[in-house]
């Protein structure tokens, strides 16, 4: 009797470990391939979306598992490699965005200071009386400098040599008032400069930022993060940008400061096309308003590269259609600047322009050429480096800045 006892003491003991060992494989078997980085108390987390990317289909044009292909988004662990990943600590406390509204007049002090030798410049010129060919010239070079283009200089000096000869004024204040007007209307009031960051017919809007090495492209998502966040939108980050090791380190750390999730590759050279992919699909999963995607920087003069770009771009329009290509340009780069901006919007169909470091350059007028030459406006710009740093364009603050 005892005998039979302890066999069902052993029995049940034996049931209890292969059950126990059960439950712990299944729970070790959810680790995603693509991570998805701390999440917001706003849009849900994880526990709202478990496993981001464990179902995740692979494009259809995925490229086929190989060797080169080892690290990327949907490839298994390599043996030896933790099947679990890291946790990532959840931000404490949330910051609160700047407001985006106003935000260059309240930075116009760095956009002036910078630019104040062309508004100073012009009306000391203009204003100066007897208005001779080598003033006029002097006019031109001024606004050639400021990276405004021919076509635009000559535009302006022409309709400014008119008025100046019809009402035969140099009055300072009535220059001022036609400059403010002629600028203005080089810079185009009239353009929609919004940003897609609505649910467009049930789904998030999907934007797509690209641009060269180091013009700000990563940390302009991380600021674009906050911009929406402060107009309360829930926002994903996808970080797309596998080949600079720190990027996708960096992008993470932009929104979980402000409760926004990211999803990411944990290896370095990953397929940026399934990232992206991901990162559209968990956008669409969590019902944010918007998906931000981050993509390498890469010299518009490598063609491996752009075809890559093209590549994103196709693989996430397998998913969604993409509202916005924002082309991140460098304002203190000058013709080099629009000679990327040309190649990249052959690549991808670029909808608006953020023109980055306009804090650190006289060459505002580069404004006026890139919206020109890719008929597309400049939509933000940056004026710094802190998080709030990034406003969205307002042509009135942008030339009553020029003209300081
Ligand atoms: N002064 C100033 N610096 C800026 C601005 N925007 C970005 N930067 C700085 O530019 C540098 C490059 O920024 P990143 O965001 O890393 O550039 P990236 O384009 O993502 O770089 P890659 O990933 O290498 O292509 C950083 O030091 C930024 O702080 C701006 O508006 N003004």
């Amino acid at each position: 009797m005892i005998d039979q006892l302890w066999e069902w003491i052993a029995i049940a003991v034996g049931l209890l470990v292969v059950f126990g060992a059960l439950v712990v494989g299944l729970v070790r078997g959810r680790g995603g391939r693509t991570r998805q980085g701390p999440a917001s108390g706003r849009t849900g987390g994880t526990d709202v979306l478990p496993g981001v990317g464990d179902d995740a289909t692979p494009p259809r044009d995925a490229p086929k598992r190989s060797v080169e292909d080892a690290g990327s988004v949907d490839t298994l662990p390599a043996p030896g490699q933790p099947e679990t990943l890291p946790e990532v600590e959840p931000t404490p406390t949330l910051e609160r965005p700047a407001s985006a509204q106003g935000r260059l007049t309240r930075l116009r002090a760095r956009l002036s200071r910078s630019n104040s030798a062309l508004g100073k410049g012009l009306l000391a010129l203009l204003s100066r009386g007897r208005l001779d060919e080598a003033a006029w010239e002097e006019v031109e070079d001024t606004l050639i400098g400021s990276d405004l283009g021919v076509e635009a200089t000559t535009e302006l000096v022409d309709r400014l040599r008119t008025q100046v000869a019809v009402e035969g004024t140099t009055d300072e204040a009535t220059v001022r008032g036609w400059l403010r007007e002629d600028l203005l209307r080089l810079v185009d009031p009239t353009m929609d400069r919004a940003v897609a960051s609505s649910r467009v017919e049930g789904r998030p809007a999907v934007v797509l930022v690209v641009g060269v090495n180091g013009t700000g492209k990563t940390t302009t998502v991380g600021k674009l993060a906050r911009v929406l966040v402060a107009e309360d939108k829930d926002v994903v980050l996808g970080a797309a940008d596998t080949f600079r090791a720190a990027a996708a380190d960096q992008l993470e750390t932009w929104g979980a400061r402000v409760g926004v999730p990211t999803v990411r590759s944990d290896r370095d050279g990953a397929d940026p096309a399934a990232v992206a992919f991901d990162a559209v699909k968990a956008g669409a999963e969590m019902e944010a308003d918007v998906v931000i995607v981050d993509t390498a920087g890469r010299l518009h003069n490598k063609v491996g590269l752009m075809d890559e770009l093209g590549k994103v771009k196709r693989v996430i329009e397998k998913q969604s259609p993409i509202d916005e290509v924002l082309l991140v340009l460098d304002a203190t780069t000058g013709q080099n600047g629009l000679r990327q901006a040309e190649v990249f919007a052959q690549v991808v169909d670029v909808t608006g322009i953020v023109l980055t470091k306009l804090d650190g350059t006289a060459k505002g007028g580069i404004v006026v050429s890139v919206q020109r030459k890719l008929g597309v406006p400049v939509k933000l710009v940056g004026l710094g480096e802190g998080p709030d740093d990034l406003a969205p364009f307002d042509p009135e603050a942008f030339v009553d800045a020029l003209l300081d």
